[in-house]
């Protein structure tokens, strides 16, 4: 990783865009914040020109200049509360299955292949650069049953200068013979086999975190989940797991825990319901369930594109919301079919309003609130919420540059540079940043921060 302390000081000018609350998404047209050498942001400004801007902090009169280009803004970087790093060659292949079949034909056969050093290597290299590319500056990942490639995705993000959770995935019973954890021993020791590597390689979590990672109920054994459990207690390691995601998966926990009074105190009788715990899905849960959630503070991804691909349901994120419940968004790659959490965002709006259909308007989330969701949201699901996902004095410059294709009077483009999103020059700011959310997409992401780190960047980002 290119030490930190290596940074300039810098300005970053022009109009900036980030979630203030829920509902709210503060729009500053004439912007200017101050980064420093540790890549924290010193000053935000709003309304003041380059020069006063420049003038008003001693010392930073020889501050790099970063200047917003092609109509666009700066915007938080976005944060991925659910990705299975191993899944990534799957995107897009899921067919007609559902979440137990899926599993089984699509996805354990290719997690299995990833004992393969150079089959890691190569997999986790691409999914890093991919989702910076789509300015997922912050990623709780799934990596295998394997140590060794697990601990190579934490050197790769590191690396590549991404923020991220790596969890090596643990599965003792009902997995097949070649792919599983052959004892609770096993899964425990070699989560703290992983645990320590990457406590090792980033002492103070700067930027790497490991994470306990149960796969599900269904393929840990309750002797394993307390194990787990006592880990957690014992390391403070944040853990991660899925959820109530379909109907027959919810039956077989049933069938399995027929001890316990739902899926939820599955994971709470094993000492796993803590408020360092990210649950994927939760679309079927019950209010009981939402009830010990929120009193265990455990928080919740919403995968929307998952949950639609793999015919899973529709989750009812306004109540989850209104319940106190932290919720933040997953691409779940590959039971999403894209990497991009803008397009969880616009997906997540589509789910909300088929859950709308059927139980009236205030179920629909509004633009502004899947934004919220992205980074505000996110960032508290990964109890990141005072460094990361937003742009606020002692903040990360944890962010991306948004660009946006302009037309000529002639109706072609302005710039020979693609750009999936045509502004007109009469929009309204509000206008502006809707058409990014419904139209954008990595083209438009035109360079991207971690901890003030430029680590994306695309050929349109002039300096
Ligand atoms: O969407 C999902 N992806 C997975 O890999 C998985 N494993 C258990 N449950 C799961 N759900």
């Amino acid at each position: 990783m290119a030490s930190v302390l290596s940074l300039k000081k810098t300005i970053y000018l022009g109009p900036f865009v980030h979630s203030q609350s829920l509902a709210e998404l503060e729009i500053c047209t004439q912007g200017a914040i101050g980064v420093d050498e540790k890549g924290t942001i010193a000053f935000v400004e709003r309304d003041v020109t380059e020069a006063i801007a420049v003038a008003k902090h001693e010392g930073w009169e020889s501050a790099e200049l970063v200047r917003v280009q092609d109509n666009g803004f700066f915007f938080p970087g976005f944060i991925d509360t659910h990705i299975h790093a191993s899944q990534y060659p799957n995107t897009g292949i899921f067919g007609k299955s559902t979440l137990l079949d899926w599993l089984n034909t699509y996805t354990f056969p290719l997690e299995s292949s990833l004992h393969a050093l150079s089959r890691a290597r190569q997999v986790y290299s691409r999914v890093v650069s991919r989702t910076l590319s789509h300015g997922t500056t912050t990623a709780a990942y799934y990596a295998t049953v394997h140590v060794a490639s697990t601990n190579l995705l934490a050197d790769i993000c590191l690396a590549k200068g991404q923020r991220a959770f790596v969890g090596r995935v643990c599965m003792n019973t009902l997995s097949p013979d070649y792919y599983r954890d052959a004892s609770v021993e096993d899964a425990v020791r070699d989560s703290r086999a992983s645990i320590d590597y990457i406590r090792k390689i980033d002492p103070g979590a700067e930027l790497v975190a490991p994470i306990i990672t149960p796969r599900f109920a269904p393929s840990c054994t309750a002797e394993c989940l307390s194990a787990l459990g006592e880990l957690h207690r014992e390391t403070g390691v944040h853990c991660q797991t899925h959820i109530s995601e379909n109907k027959p998966e919810i039956a077989l926990v049933k069938e399995l825990f027929p001890e316990r009074k739902s899926y939820a105190d599955v994971y709470d009788a094993a000492g796993l319901l803590t408020p360092k715990m990210i649950l994927a899905h939760a679309v079927h849960l019950t209010g009981d369930e939402v009830e010990l959630i929120k009193e265990r503070g455990a928080k919740i991804s919403h995968c929307p594109a998952s949950n639609t691909a793999l015919t899973s349901g529709c989750a009812r994120v306004r109540e989850l919301i209104e319940s106190g419940i932290a919720v933040g968004l997953g691409t779940d790659v590959s039971g999403g079919f894209s990497p991009s959490v803008l397009e969880m965002a616009r997906q997540a709006i589509w789910v909300s309003r088929f859950v709308a259909m059927n139980d009236g308007d205030q179920a629909k989330l509004s633009t502004e609130e899947v934004l919220y969701l992205a980074t505000r949201g996110g960032a508290k699901v990964v109890g990141l919420e005072n460094k990361i996902g937003g742009f606020e004095v002692g903040m990360d410059w944890d962010a991306q540059m948004i660009g946006l294709g302009a037309v000529s009077e002639s109706g072609e483009a302005a710039s020979e540079s693609e750009d999936p999103v045509d502004v007109w020059g009469w929009e309204s700011w509000d206008d502006r940043v809707a058409k990014w959310v419904y139209n954008g997409d990595d083209r438009s992401t035109v360079a991207v921060w971690v901890k003030g780190r430029l680590v994306h960047q695309t050929s349109r980002y002039q300096r």
